[in-house]
C-alpha cells in the first residue's frame, strides 16, 4: 500500500499547488467484496458452489471438551491476607546473668519532638479501588497519549501558535500514527482561531480531543449480536499473534455473563498452543469448544461446529482462525474456504468477521484492513494492546481511512480488559485529558 505522502504545511493551511490532504469523504469507498451482501458477506464475489466435497463426510470430531456446568460466579474478591506480626519475644528465662553495670547518672529529658512515640498501628493497606474503564483505557493508552502530549508541551512552552509550531505539532501527530488528515485537520482547527497568539497545551489537547472524536464517532459501533440466529456466527481473523484466541475468550465470557449460550471452535489447527489456549478459555468460562488434532481441515471443522451449535440451538459461535500472513495467497485461500464452507450449513453465514488487529504494529495494521477486507468480508474491528504502545493513534487512522465498525479495544490479557469502543473515552484518553 503507498505511504501516506505529507503535503507542504502552507499549501494545506493556506491552499496551494499541492494536492490537499485525504478527505475521509473523498476516500475510495470499500471494495464491492468488503461490503456486506444480501444475506451474507461478500468474500470474494464468487458464487456459492453447491457441492463442495469437503464437509461431505463430517470428520469425528476428537477432541471435544464436555460441556461444563454454567460458569460459576466470578469469585469474590480474596479478602486481604490477616498477615501476624511476630511478637516480641518474651524476656528470656536463661539469660546468662551479666554483672549491673555501675549507675550512669540520668540522662536529661529528650526534647519531646525527640522522644520515641508509641508507634500507632499501621491501618491495613485498604484494597486497590477497581479502577472504572476510562480509568484503565487512559492508563493503557498512557504511553501514546505521554507521546503526543510531551511533544505539545515541549513545542508549546513560551511559544506562540505560528508556521513552525504549527509544523512541528502536525509532526508530532503523524508520528503518533493518527494519520495526515487528522494531524491536517488539527493544527488547521487551531490556526483559523488562534494563529499568533499564546496557547496553551491543555487548549491544543482539547482540540486534539475533539478532532479524534469526529474521526471515531461514526466507526464507534457494538456488536449487535441476531438473536434469531442460531447461532450467530462470529468468524474471527487476523495475522498471527494479535489476539484473536484471547480475544474469543474475553468475548465468551461477556456473552455467558449476559446468559448467552455459547460455542467455541478451535479452527487455528496449525498450533497445538493455540488449540490448547481455547481450550482453557472454554474451561474458564463455562463453554463447549470444538478442537481436533493439529493439522486438521479447519473448513471441516468449521461445519462440524456450525451444524452441532445448530442442532444445539446455541446463540453464538465464535470461530477461531489460524493467524496468517496477510500477503500469503494460499493462507488467505484457505479462509475463504472456511466462509465457502460454513455456508453449506447456512447460507448466511458467518454473521460477522472480525478483524483483530495488534495496536503495536502501528502503520501495518492499515495494509491487514486492507487486505483482509478484501478477503475476508471483514465487518467489523477489534484492536488489542493499545496498553502496550506508544501508537494508539493508528486506530484513528484506521477509521479515517477505511470507515469500517470498531466494536471491542483491548488493554490487557485479563477476562475484563476488553470494552466496547467508545469514540469519546478514547478521544479523550489519547489527549491526555480526565
Ligand atoms: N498487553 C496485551 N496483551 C494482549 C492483549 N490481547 C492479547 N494479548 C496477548 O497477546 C498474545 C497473543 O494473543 P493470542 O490471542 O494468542 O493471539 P492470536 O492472534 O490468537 O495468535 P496466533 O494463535 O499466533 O494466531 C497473548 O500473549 C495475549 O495474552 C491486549 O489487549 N493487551
Amino acid at each position: 500500500m503507498a505511504e501516506e505522502k505529507k503535503p507542504g504545511f502552507f499549501s494545506r493551511l493556506f491552499g496551494g499547488k499541492t494536492a490537499p490532504a485525504p478527505d475521509a469523504a473523498a476516500e475510495p469507498a470499500l471494495p464491492a467484496s468488503i461490503a456486506p451482501v444480501p444475506g451474507g458477506f461478500g468474500i470474494d464475489g464468487a458464487p456459492v458452489r453447491p457441492a463442495e466435497p469437503e464437509p461431505a463426510e463430517p470428520e469425528p470430531v476428537e477432541a471435544r471438551t464436555a460441556e461444563p456446568a454454567p460458569a460459576a460466579p466470578e469469585p469474590a474478591e480474596a479478602a486481604p491476607a490477616i498477615v501476624a506480626t511476630p511478637r516480641e519475644p518474651e524476656a528470656r528465662a536463661a539469660e546468662p546473668v551479666v554483672p549491673a553495670p555501675a549507675p550512669t547518672p540520668p540522662l536529661p529529658p529528650a526534647p519531646l519532638a525527640a522522644r520515641a512515640v508509641e508507634p500507632a498501628p499501621v491501618p491495613p493497606p485498604a484494597p486497590a479501588p477497581k479502577q472504572s474503564w476510562f480509568q484503565k483505557l487512559k492508563a493503557g493508552l498512557s504511553r501514546s497519549s505521554g507521546a503526543i502530549g510531551t511533544g505539545i508541551v515541549a513545542i508549546f512552552t513560551k511559544r506562540k501558535l505560528d508556521d513552525e509550531t504549527l509544523e512541528e505539532l502536525e509532526d508530532v501527530l503523524i508520528q503518533a500514527d493518527l494519520g495526515v488528515a487528522t494531524a491536517t485537520a488539527i493544527t488547521k482547527r487551531l490556526a483559523a482561531g488562534r494563529y499568533g497568539k499564546d496557547v496553551t497545551d491543555a487548549e491544543v489537547k482539547g482540540v486534539l480531543a475533539e478532532e479524534v472524536e469526529k474521526v471515531l464517532a461514526p466507526v464507534a459501533a457494538p456488536l449487535v449480536l441476531d438473536g434469531a440466529l442460531k447461532p450467530h456466527v462470529i468468524l474471527v481473523v487476523g495475522v498471527n499473534g494479535s489476539g484473536k484466541t484471547t480475544t474469543i475468550g474475553k468475548l465468551a465470557a461477556k456473552y455467558r455473563a449476559e446468559g448467552r449460550s455459547v460455542m467455541l471452535a478451535a479452527g487455528d489447527t496449525f498450533r497445538a498452543a493455540a488449540i490448547d489456549q481455547l481450550k482453557v478459555w472454554g474451561e474458564r468460562t463455562g463453554v463447549p469448544v470444538l478442537a481436533r488434532p493439529v493439522g486438521s481441515d479447519a473448513a471441516g471443522l468449521a461445519f462440524d461446529a456450525l451444524t452441532e451449535a445448530r442442532a444445539e440451538g446455541r446463540d453464538v459461535l465464535m470461530i477461531d482462525t489460524a493467524g496468517r500472513l496477510q500477503n500469503k495467497a494460499e493462507l488467505m485461500a484457505e479462509l475463504e474456504k472456511v466462509v465457502r464452507v460454513i455456508r453449506k450449513v447456512d447460507p448466511t453465514a458467518p454473521h460477522s468477521v472480525l478483524l483483530v488487529l495488534d495496536a503495536t504494529t502501528g502503520q501495518n495494521a492499515l495494509n491487514q484492513v486492507d487486505v483482509f477486507g478484501k478477503t475476508a468480508g471483514v465487518t467489523g474491528l477489534v484492536m488489542t494492546k493499545l496498553d502496550g504502545t506508544a501508537r494508539g493513534g493508528i486506530l484513528v487512522a484506521i477509521a479515517q481511512k477505511f470507515g469500517l465498525p470498531v466494536h471491542f479495544v483491548g488493554v490487557g490479557e485479563s477476562v475484563d480488559d476488553l470494552e466496547p469502543f467508545a469514540a469519546r473515552d478514547f478521544a479523550r484518553a489519547i489527549a491526555g485529558l480526565e
